[in-house]
């Protein structure tokens, strides 16, 4: 029923079909001009060369078998300024994120004729495709994706006709454990922050909110530097769990960079066997904007194909978010610096305005 609504929201808007269907990466040998970006001015600049000499942020790495105080006080000061940080020993085991990238990798290397067999319906979210917000740019990105919300198995089912169970017990599992990360992070990130039990229970208990899992890949690309990964965006979540598969390319944007000011976008270079968590736009604004949704982009840096898994952690489509600040979740006196505005309402003024969504709802 969850997953209905949250389909709905997305089902207000319905793509063409060139919008969902990637390239067949493996049949180009050089980059159709579909897929040629501008260069990004500005301080955008940052990182041109291909290979090594890119600037590489400093984002915390949160250690998360040390007591929930001080872990928790990590968290909330990498929130305040990068908007992420990295976690190592988070409990998942390391032979499960290696057997969630193998099933990834396993998906995208089918022939693209078996891929569009499990095609994302036009006002779907479910299966293969573009990311989901390619629709909102003239150029296309240099990847593809596979979206699970609830059960893989209708789309396994048309991948692998006959091999689809071992693909779903990974993914279920992987999303039932990331789920449970992800949930406890929420929590100490918002108890750490002197937030109300009670505001932290209504907003986070397992009835008001849900998940996304994304699977990407960004294939070989014979002109990286000309390429965009992924564009640049913030997630509609209240955290997205990310596990880049050891291969650097997410970049995020911050005033901290740039060298000259006006900031700049650097690396965040996974560290091995860690999960990289980045804030949301939906804790962005419970937390009246104390906490920084992290503006990030995926840029093509190495000859190897890229693997990403992401969790995006939600509040259900029917939620209505505000500030909880002041709207008598404790810290009196904070001017509230958003409306109320439902999850459905705000995944609708997204698709209409991408990068103003938030000044959509400002006060
Ligand atoms: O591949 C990555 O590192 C990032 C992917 C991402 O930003 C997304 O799926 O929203
Ligand atoms: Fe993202």
């Amino acid at each position: 029923m969850i997953t209905t609504a949250l389909s709905e929201a997305f089902g207000q808007y319905t793509l063409k079909p060139h919008q969902i269907v990637p390239l067949d990466f493996h049949s180009v040998d050089t980059l159709p001009e579909t897929h040629v970006w501008p260069p990004p001015p500005g301080p955008e600049l940052v990182n041109t060369a291909a290979g090594d000499g890119q600037l590489v942020f400093p984002v915390p790495v949160i250690d998360f078998s040390v007591p929930e105080d001080s872990s928790g006080k990590l968290m909330v000061e990498a929130c305040e300024t990068w908007g992420v940080f990295q976690l190592v020993n988070h409990g998942i085991p390391l032979e499960i994120l290696a057997a969630v990238e193998a099933q990834t990798k396993r998906l995208f290397a089918l022939p693209a004729s078996r891929k569009l067999e499990a095609l994302r319906s036009p006002n779907g979210v479910n299966g293969y495709g573009q990311a989901r917000f390619a629709s909102l740019f003239d150029k296309n990105m240099w990847n593809e994706g596979f979206t699970v919300m609830g059960s893989p198995a209708d789309h396994a089912r048309k991948l692998w006709p006959d091999d689809y169970q071992g693909f779903c017990d990974v993914i279920e599992d992987y999303q039932k454990r990331m789920r449970e990360l992800a949930a406890r992070l929420l929590g100490l990130i918002l108890r750490s922050a002197n937030t109300p039990a009670q505001e932290i229970r209504r907003i986070s208990s397992p009835s008001a909110t849900m998940t996304t899992l994304q699977l990407n890949s960004y294939p070989p690309c014979p002109d990286p530097t000309r390429a965009m990964g992924m564009a640049p965006h913030t997630d509609t979540s209240f955290l997205t769990l990310l596990y880049q598969g050891g291969v650097k390319g997410l970049q995020i944007f911050s005033d901290r960079g740039g060298g000259g000011g006006g900031g700049g976008w650097g690396m965040v270079d996974p560290v091995d066997g860690g999960i990289t968590v980045n804030v949301g736009d939906l804790l962005h604004v419970v937390s009246n904007a104390r906490f920084h949704t992290a503006r990030h982009r995926v840029v093509l840096r190495e000859a190897r194909q890229r693997v990403s898994v992401g969790l995006f952690f939600v509040p259900t489509a029917d939620c209505v978010l505000s500030p909880l600040a002041c709207g008598g979740g404790g810290g009196e006196g904070e001017v509230c610096r958003y409306r109320a505005v439902s999850v459905k309402e705000y995944i609708g003024l997204k698709y209409k305005g991408f990068e103003t969504v938030l000044s959509a709802i400002t006060k």
